[in-house]
């Protein structure tokens, strides 16, 4: 029987987590594993919490805002069979394979804590003999070495943060499918995209990716409950799961419109890169599109909406974003930047 704290409000019961549901994918396509994370922020309820682990075959994932044909070789990966997503949050690219796993939590938005989450997953590392951190913006390291890393999305409703845990990748493919900004490199201190990251494997010698699963489900149920758990090992199939695969899955979604326009800036900041690319008409912004890794991709997406049909003076611009968004530091940081009169490149 599910726990339901008699001496309680109402309300608190209603926000109290007494459910928790374990999802395992059964298939390695990262358009149809997006389309179920996606809809189990849908689906997840007030008093439950969701853990998805899933895996892509040969993937690179594009984050919320970044430019693919910048990011990556997508006339290579056509070639060679690699899948290209593109996925709801924020944050840089990454590769995908059979070594590497992902996991999600799904969260009312109420009890979104990133603290639990990572504590989930770094005590199940604890269990298999590896002893990890949080570092930088969004990374899980293991010393000093990127093995995973974390993207995260609130809604209205619910909380999603996902990561990917490096057990046993092919890392030497990572060049060869990911442009990866030389001045991101920089600010991160390493002189590859390959020598920034490592696999588990090499902490753990014995690990794979099979050893992973109980660990991670059994740390989430020690944190979140284990009263009333379920579950599902199969794919949903009804309309709204037909609707988020033929959006994961489309030209428009993946490749979005496209980066030719007549004038472009580009600046790395300390939160995240960003590119902005427009055509000039009676003197107006048009057209706008904001590329960036930044992890807070709604930020990026509201910047767009807000910047777009402006006039096109680098006062009138930096005024809107912070009259728009005053509390926001990275749109302080644009603002201050469009008031040094950036050089536009054709
Ligand atoms: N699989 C994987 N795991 C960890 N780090 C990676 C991976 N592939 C590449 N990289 C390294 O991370 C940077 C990008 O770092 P950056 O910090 O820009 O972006 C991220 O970490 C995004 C994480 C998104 C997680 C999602 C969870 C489910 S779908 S994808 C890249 O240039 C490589 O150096």
């Amino acid at each position: 029987m599910c726990d339901v704290k008699k001496s309680r409000t109402r309300e608190e019961n209603f926000m109290d987590i007494v459910r928790t549901r374990l999802v395992r994918s059964p298939v390695c396509n990262p358009w149809r594993n997006l389309a179920w994370e996606e809809y189990l922020t849908k689906n997840c309820a007030d008093d439950e919490a969701i853990f998805y682990l899933w895996q892509n075959a040969h993937t690179v994932v594009v984050g919320r805002n970044q430019n693919a044909w910048a990011e990556c070789r997508i006339e290579l990966m056509e070639k060679e069979g690699v899948t290209l997503a593109r996925r709801s949050t924020g944050g840089g690219a990454v590769y995908h394979d059979l070594g590497n796993l992902n996991f999600s939590f799904v969260v009312p938005r109420e009890r979104y804590d990133m603290t639990r989450q990572l504590n989930v997953i770094l005590s199940a590392l604890r269990a298999l003999g590896v002893n990890a951190e949080f570092t930088g913006r969004n990374d899980l390291t293991v010393d000093g070495r990127k093995f995973s890393g974390n993207a995260y999305q609130l809604t209205r409703r619910v909380g999603l943060h996902h990561g990917t845990l490096l057990v046993d990748s092919n890392m030497s493919v990572l060049p060869r499918y990911l442009n990866v900004d030389p001045e991101k490199l920089k600010s991160k201190g390493v002189k590859s995209v390959a020598s920034r990251v490592v696999n588990l494997k090499e902490a753990a010698p014995s690990l794979t990716v099979e050893k992973m699963y109980a660990p991670l489900e059994e740390a989430f149920l020690a944190e979140y409950g284990r009263g009333c758990a379920t579950r599902e090992d199969s794919l949903p199939d009804d309309d709204l799961y037909r609707d988020l695969y033929a959006r994961y899955s489309s030209r428009e979604w993946l490749l979005g419109r496209s980066p030719q326009c007549e004038a472009a800036l580009r600046r790395r900041f300390a939160w995240g890169g960003v590119q902005l690319c427009f055509d000039i008409e009676d003197a107006a912004v048009k057209d706008l599109r904001v590329f960036s890794d930044a992890m807070d991709g709604e930020l990026i997406r509201a910047a767009e909406k807000c910047l777009d049909g402006q006039p096109f003076e680098w006062d009138v611009l930096a005024q809107a974003l912070e009259r728009a968004f005053p509390q926001q530091a990275e749109m302080g940081d644009l603002a201050a930047w469009f008031r040094e009169h950036p050089a536009l490149q054709a």
